[in-house]
């Protein structure tokens, strides 16, 4: 399994409006891409298509491709659960069930999808998964409590752990420190580091600094006005992109000269 994404001449509407156009580009295995771009140019709804999401509001689809190891996200007969499965996605805020306990928070997303697991296999998969997210010390002992009694940054971490429960190829993460104080947002950024060993990582940010401290690759996007579509500008290395872009625009925007 190569973990790469190819996307190519991607449109992506909400109805009749075109929100993003034509982006085509190369997602690299084992690394970390992060998005940027002034607000409403289309990132969000850019990184849900790279695993479906975006479908499930009523009236979005795409045109173009999406391709993971070799296979068209958007082919026919391609089951978009299967490939929310295979292309894992954490929010800006952290969302575990409150309820639930810590434990069972891990496995919610096997449960979803129906995998009946023994008491012993499960009780691995919730150690692997929460020592991944660079849990596992701090909760190990009161896995039966409920997930809503973490910190904002344990709760993110739960929902990562969470996310790699069920052995995704990729991760999409939409501003996952937004809600963070500076303390929790380093401890994602360095498991963001420790992550991207072994998954293909894709990152939303608004934060210049975080996405020169942990990318390997910048997308730049934007958008020329109200109403139009938002559109990838460039794409390089994240020091290219911080120090010496092709683009005005994008120099303009990670110089905080606009956006
Ligand atoms: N559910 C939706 N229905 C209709 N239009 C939408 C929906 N979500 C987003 N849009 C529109 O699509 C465009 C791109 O929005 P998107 O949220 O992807 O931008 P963004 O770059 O992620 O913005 P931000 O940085 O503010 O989060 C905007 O014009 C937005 O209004």
């Amino acid at each position: 399994m190569s973990r790469q994404i190819d996307v190519s001449d991607l449109d992506i509407y909400y109805g009749s409006f075109l929100a993003v156009e034509k982006v085509t580009m190369e997602i690299r295995p084992r690394s970390i891409t992060a998005l940027i771009g002034p607000s409403g140019c289309g990132k969000s709804t850019f990184l849900r298509s790279l695993n479906r999401m975006h479908e499930v509001i009523p009236g979005a689809r795409v045109e173009g491709k999406v391709v993971l190891d070799g296979q068209d996200l958007y082919g026919p007969g391609v089951d978009p659960v299967a490939v929310r499965r295979s292309v894992g996605m954490v929010f800006q805020n952290p969302n575990p069930f409150p309820t639930m306990s810590i434990y069972d928070n891990v496995l919610a997303g096997m449960r979803l999808n129906n995998k009946r697991m023994r008491r012993s296999e499960a009780d691995d998969v919730v150690e692997q998964s929460l020592r991944g997210a660079n849990l596992w010390k701090e909760v190990q002992d009161r896995l039966d409590r409920p997930g809503a009694g973490l910190s904002g940054g344990q709760q993110q971490r739960l929902c990562i752990a969470r996310a790699i429960a069920v052995q995704p190829q990729v991760l999409l993460m939409d501003e996952p420190c937004s809600a963070l104080d500076p303390i929790s947002t380093l401890a994602i950024e360095d498991l963001m580091g420790k992550l991207k060993e072994e998954y293909t990582i894709v990152i939303v940010t608004h934060n210049m600094q975080q996405a020169s401290r942990v990318s390997d690759r910048t997308g730049f996007f934007n958008i020329e006005g109200t109403g139009k579509p938002g559109k990838l500008v460039e794409m390089d290395a994240t020091d290219t992109i911080f120090s010496n872009p092709s683009v005005k625009a994008t120099e303009d925007y990670v110089s905080g000269r606009f956006g």
